[in-house]
């Protein structure tokens, strides 16, 4: 028992240094002691070591002495707890122990352990002995250790994540969490391996290998995982594992199934809408492109329409409106310098011919070969164009009457060389006709009628040639159009008729034919003749209407004739050439023949050197046709044109009629008797018949019988005559 004594109340010489010394080792261990001690009787602190006086704050113990203890306390109420609480003890004879919050001399507040006994349980008035702790500091580290256990208890309690502690991939622990993500009671899983919460063993062996190997490396494991409900649906889990040594490992798994679900919705419907964006993008790309062809073919229908307005789509030369446009700049140009200009209007000679004959494909082809070589006679600002068909209009700036001549005579020997179509060599001549300006007309329509009168005028004087436009013309171009519209209304009101001229054998003096031949007369125009009136019905198309009554009135007459008696008589009709190109021309003879009820024989049809002319192969298909039905066929006009000896022959003719040219001057031109006679010569040693043309006299006559021409034709017998006039001639002169 510890007796705090005072060394100065030691007296005497022995007790007095073995009291000392005991005393020395007393207040040595007491200051040595590594807790606060004191010794307090009726609440006043009597005596205190060192270490008591500095977890108070005290520099030295003497600071103390006297103090009331209460004033160690925090307050009264915590003091006098404390008396009551630890004096039941320490009445007992007990020791008393407690942790308790005391007051520095400072004030501030700490936290010691405190043991108190009494020196005499007995009586408390002797006092007690107190051994003080300053257990602040550890306090402080278990509160906040507890602290800390308490809040990892919270956050294991409330994580909204799940948390298992697993040993040998036992579950020894887990949150309430994991197992409500897993659908598990509470402690339902403590002690079950983590086989458990996988669907299968392949899964849970995969998952095993894929978190343990990091493991061993001493590292943590990252990464997903599926793991199994109770009731067998999976749940993707965010899973964070780590081991801890002996402990095992724990693991930290998050239900990201629905993220994962979400993810892959987004994921779905960003797949969506990239898919709808590069939809859109190809739909607009598309748009774009398809926008783009269609500007682009906009501009090329309107270039195409304007190129289609104002060129020829066959030549690719410039058409009428083109034409049109640059002859009235032309003309303004030519107007204020005071410069002339021409018009050349360009027909080509016999060109239907070659489209009747050879197809529309070698007329194009030939068309186009022609446009080129117009071109490549004229300067480069000379313009070139088609007005359709076989009509070239040429426009010449800066061109007299002299110039337009000479582009004339170079396109005529431009012309001379042959056109190469296929296997097809043909040739081609131009008639032309010049309009000058302003002298034959002021604006652009005037000098193409101009030209295109002129042209006539080239083709009525034997083709291929040009002629310069005249007042003259003016007036005849003017007269046939006005036999054009009269000549439509001809027919319909009956004033048409045919005569007829016997032709007369030469050796019997018999009439074995009459040539029918077309009479117009007009109320009021007169009587036309056939020489001008055949050639506008040409030009206009009406021939074919007309040719085809000619042809049908001509075996009427012919068929009344022989039903007279005259049945040996025979018919001869011209034909013109445009007839003759008509591919149902032999069907049509047929026809009219069978319905007038005659032998074909019983007609002579007389064609014009110029049939073949341009096509002598089409010629001649037709002439075997026409034979072929029995019809003959006869060379009116020969001598005038250009059959050849050759052709002649193939023609499969019957006779030739020698053109009244010959025969008018017969008595004195000697070139006529040596014409004449070679005709008779040639026709002979062809085994065709001859026919005289316009004989006239006794003599012209005479010539004939004696150079053995068979027939003779002319005023000398007779002149062309209605039906009715020529009967009484036929009777006679018919066997
Ligand atoms: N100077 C003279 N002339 C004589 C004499 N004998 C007859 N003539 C005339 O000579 C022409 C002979 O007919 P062409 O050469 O076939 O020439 C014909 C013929 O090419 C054509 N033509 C007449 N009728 C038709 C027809 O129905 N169809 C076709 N396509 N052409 C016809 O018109 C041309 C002229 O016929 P026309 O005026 O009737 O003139 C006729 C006739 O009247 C004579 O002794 N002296």
């Amino acid at each position: 028992m510890y007796h705090p004594v005072e060394v100065s109340e030691i007296s005497g010489p022995v007790v007095g240094t073995s009291l000392q010394r005991t005393l020395r080792e007393q207040q040595t261990l007491l200051d040595s002691a590594g807790v606060g001690i004191v010794f307090i009787r009726n609440r006043i602190v009597v005596h205190c070591n060192q270490r008591y006086a500095e977890i108070y704050g005290y520099a030295s113990p003497q600071e103390l002495l006297g103090h009331s203890s209460e004033t160690l306390h925090p307050n009264r109420d915590a003091f006098r707890a404390l008396g009551r609480e630890a004096y039941t003890t320490l009445c007992e004879g007990q020791t008393f122990r407690c942790e308790r919050q005391m007051r520095r001399r400072d004030g501030t507040l700490f936290w010691a352990s405190l043991t108190g006994r009494l020196i005499n349980p007995q009586d408390t008035r002797e006092g007690s002995i107190w051994t003080v702790d300053d257990i602040d500091e550890h306090k402080q580290t278990q509160d906040l250790l507890r602290t800390i256990q308490l809040e990892k208890q919270v956050l294991f309690d409330q994580a909204m994540v799940g948390i298992v502690f697993l040993r040998e991939r036992h579950l020894t622990r887990c949150n309430r969490h994991f197992e409500q993500m897993l659908g598990y009671e509470p402690g339902e899983l403590i002690g079950s391996p983590s086989r458990r919460w996988y669907r299968s063993d392949a899964e849970w062996e995969d998952a095993g290998k894929r978190c343990y190997a990091p493991f061993a490396q001493g590292q943590s494991f990252a990464g997903e995982v599926t793991l199994c409900r109770k009731d067998g649906t999976p749940v993707v889990c965010d899973v964070r594992a780590k081991a801890m040594g002996a402990q095992g490992s724990v693991w930290i798994a998050m239900d990201i199934t629905e993220r994962r679900r979400a993810q892959e919705a987004l994921a779905k419907a960003h797949e969506e809408l990239e898919r709808q964006v590069r939809e859109r993008t190809r739909e607009l790309h598309e748009t774009v492109v398809d926008l783009h062809r269609e500007i682009v073919d906009r501009k090329e229908d309107q270039d195409r329409i304007h190129w289609l307005a104002h060129y020829d789509a066959l030549t690719g030369l410039p058409n009428r409106t083109l034409l049109a446009e640059r002859s009235q700049q032309a003309i303004r140009e030519a107007a204020s310098a005071g410069t002339p200009l021409a018009v050349m209007f360009i027909d080509l000679d016999h060109f239907k011919h070659v489209n009747d004959s050879l197809g529309h494909r070698v007329g194009d082809a030939l068309l186009i070969q022609i446009g080129n070589r117009l071109r490549a006679v004229v300067r480069e600002y000379d313009t070139v164009s088609r007005l359709g068909g076989d009509e070239f209009v040429l426009l010449l700036p800066g061109a007299n009457a002299q110039g337009a001549a000479r582009v004339a005579g170079k396109l005529l020997e431009a012309f001379r060389q042959p056109y190469q179509i296929g296997h097809h060599e043909l040739t081609m001549a131009p008639s032309m006709g010049i309009a000058l300006y302003p002298s034959d007309g002021q604006d652009f329509d005037a000098l193409t009628q101009s030209a295109d009168v002129a042209m006539y005028r080239a083709k009525r004087d034997g083709r291929a040639t040009f002629r310069f436009f005249t007042p003259e013309m003016q007036a005849q171009s003017l007269r046939a159009l006005q036999l054009e519209n009269a000549l439509r209304r001809a027919m319909e009101r009956q004033q048409l008729e045919l005569h007829y001229q016997p032709q007369i054998n030469i050796a019997t003096g018999q009439v074995r034919c009459v040539e029918a031949l077309l009479r117009w007369t007009h109320p009021e125009l007169g009587r036309i003749s056939p020489a001008e009136f055949i050639p506008v019905a040409e030009n206009s198309g009406q021939i074919l209407q007309i040719g085809e009554w000619v042809l049908r009135t001509a075996l009427a007459q012919l068929q009344a004739w022989r039903a007279q008696g005259l049945d040996r008589i025979k018919v001869a009709v011209n034909l013109s050439a445009i007839q003759f190109h008509q591919p149902q021309l032999p069907e049509m003879v047929s026809r009219l023949l069978a319905q007038a009820g005659l032998p074909p024989d019983a007609l002579e049809l007389e064609l014009t050197e110029g049939v073949a002319v341009a096509d002598p192969r089409a010629a001649m298909t037709t002439m075997q046709q026409l034979r072929a039905r029995g019809v003959h066929l006869s060379m009116d006009d020969f001598g005038t044109g250009y059959s050849s000896l050759s052709q002649l022959k193939h023609f499969q003719l019957y006779k030739l009629k020698i053109d009244q040219s010959f025969v008018r001057d017969l008595e004195h031109d000697s070139n006529d008797r040596a014409i004449v006679s070679a005709i008779i010569r040639m026709a002979q040693a062809l085994g065709l018949q001859t026919t005289a043309e316009g004989v006239e006299t006794a003599a012209q006559l005479q010539f004939l019988r004696e150079q053995g021409c068979d027939e003779a034709q002319g005023y000398h017998f007779s002149p062309p005559q209605a039906a009715g006039q020529i009967e009484s001639f036929l009777l006679q002169r018919c066997v």
